[in-house]
């Protein structure tokens, strides 16, 4: 079997509730592909920890973890299978410090599809497209 990698990431909204879709600094692992901020969960950590944790380090800023997004998606790569789970995610301010990042952008909820998203990504990126924003408490 191959290395279980457990992710979590961050469906971040801002005020107009569009979501930030990230690409890496360092292209290594998945290329030019877009994803969603987060990482890998570290031993004794809930996702929610894992996440606040992820968006302190990569964006130096406080973050509200919501609902999941969906169940946990797996895509098995050649360095492992990923198991992403994908939560919503309010920040304490938009004013974000780009630490791990090569490029952002603010998506509109209708534009998600149009992104080259990683292989994990792509089906959490529809479920977001189908969501009625307005109706999450976070
Ligand atoms: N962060 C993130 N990683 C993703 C997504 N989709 C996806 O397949 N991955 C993969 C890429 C990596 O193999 C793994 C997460 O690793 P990472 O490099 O972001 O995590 P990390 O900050 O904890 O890594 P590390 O350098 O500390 O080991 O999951 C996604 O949407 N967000």
């Amino acid at each position: 079997m191959s290395k279980q990698i457990q992710v979590v990431g961050a469906a971040i909204l801002n005020d107009q509730n569009q979501i930030l879709a990230t690409q890496r600094a360092d292209a290594r692992v998945l290329g030019q592909q877009w994803e969603f901020p987060g990482g890998k969960i570290k031993a004794g950590e809930t996702p929610e920890q894992a996440l606040t944790r992820e968006l302190e380090e990569e964006f130096s800023v406080q973050a509200q973890v919501g609902p999941a997004v969906g169940p946990t998606f797996k895509h098995e790569y050649d360095f492992g299978t990923v198991n992403l789970t994908v939560y919503y995610v309010r920040l304490a301010s938009e004013d974000l410090r780009l630490m791990a990042h090569g490029k952002v952008v603010w998506c509109e909820q209708t534009q998600l599809g149009k992104l080259d998203w990683a292989a994990t990504d792509r089906q959490i990126a529809e479920l977001i497209g189908q969501e009625d924003l307005t109706q999450l408490s976070i």
